[in-house]
């Protein structure tokens, strides 16, 4: 049995940080990163079920041509993918009345919509980034056991070993998407990469406003890395997490990004906004046909 302070639950039945009951979450769950993303998607159902929002997390349920679909917003960064994903599980995965885990589990198809930043010369700004496989310099994965059973360590070390990559930092992990959403979700609109997700927007993802970062030259070896066909294509803050703790509990996960600055050439989307409503629609078909 699962104690109360393990799985903390409200006054009224809802789940703690997300105060949703398990009735409430679709198998199809779409998860932004800004709290304002979640009105554009639900701009396109026909009907919404509810909004709840707290702190962050900004959720609501409604019907895309006869699928029902779940939008959450995590806000930014993996330690709150850490409780998006584990609540989202609970919900569909946990009785918490009893705190039994159901014997039968639910596997959602969880689809990251987000932005990014890209490190290739020849993925301009507002062009689109599928990730087929995350790389966490966040450490999150390493806290879990098993995470070795679901993650690239052949890639991890050969990352490892070009980057010359500090000890002090997070040891990286890398794990795949879901093959079966990437088939669904890929075409010409899309470049697949491999995307970093990093414990923050500025240092960690090497932007110097003031401070040096430790390693000057991160980012130009991590520009020409290549393990087998796979290059590393972006930078944005939640797909590792997403990808490693679904992979861990039995849940289909994606990334999908728009690129709103090119690291490489320096550049920044002007208004990357018309560029995600696109994305959303692309999606939100490719997700019911
Ligand atoms: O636009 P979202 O989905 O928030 O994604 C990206 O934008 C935020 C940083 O500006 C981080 O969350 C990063 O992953
Ligand atoms: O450069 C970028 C752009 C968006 N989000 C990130 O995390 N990095």
């Amino acid at each position: 049995m699962i104690g109360s302070s393990e799985l903390i639950i409200n006054e009224d039945g809802s789940i703690f940080h997300l105060h949703l009951k398990p009735e409430q979450v679709a198998d199809t769950v779409l998860l932004v990163g800004d709290p304002g993303r979640v009105d554009l998607i639900a701009s396109h159902f026909s009907s919404t079920e509810f909004k709840i929002a707290n702190r962050e997390f900004v959720s609501t349920t409604g019907t895309y041509r006869n699928t029902r679909i779940t939008v959450i917003s995590t806000g930014i960064g993996t330690d709150n993918i850490d409780i998006v994903l584990n609540e989202l599980d609970a919900l569909v995965n946990i009785n918490l009345h009893t705190k039994e885990i159901s014997e039968k589990k639910r596997s959602l198809r969880i689809i990251r919509i987000g932005t990014s930043g890209a490190l290739q010369k020849d993925l301009p700004v507002n062009s689109y980034v599928i990730s087929r496989k995350a790389i966490g310099f966040d450490g999150l994965l390493n806290f879990y056991a098993d995470r070795a059973l679901i993650s690239d360590l052949d890639f991890e070390r050969n990352f490892i070993a070009h980057t010359e990559w500090n000890p002090h930092l997070a040891k990286p992990y890398v794990v795949d998407s879901s093959d079966y959403l990437y088939q669904l979700m890929k075409d010409d609109s899309f470049h697949a990469g491999v995307t970093i997700s990093a414990p923050g927007f500025y240092g960690p993802q090497g932007r110097v406003i003031r401070l040096e970062t430790a390693d000057p030259h991160l980012n130009e070896k991590i520009e020409c890395f290549y393990y087998n066909d796979f290059q590393i294509t972006n930078y944005e803050m939640e797909c590792s997490a997403i990808y490693g703790l679904s992979a861990l509990l039995g849940h289909e996960a994606l990334t999908v990004c728009l690129i709103i600055a090119n690291r490489t050439t320096k550049q920044a989307s002007e208004n990357y906004h018309p560029h995600m409503k696109k994305l959303v629609q692309l999606v939100l078909d490719k997700l019911t046909t």
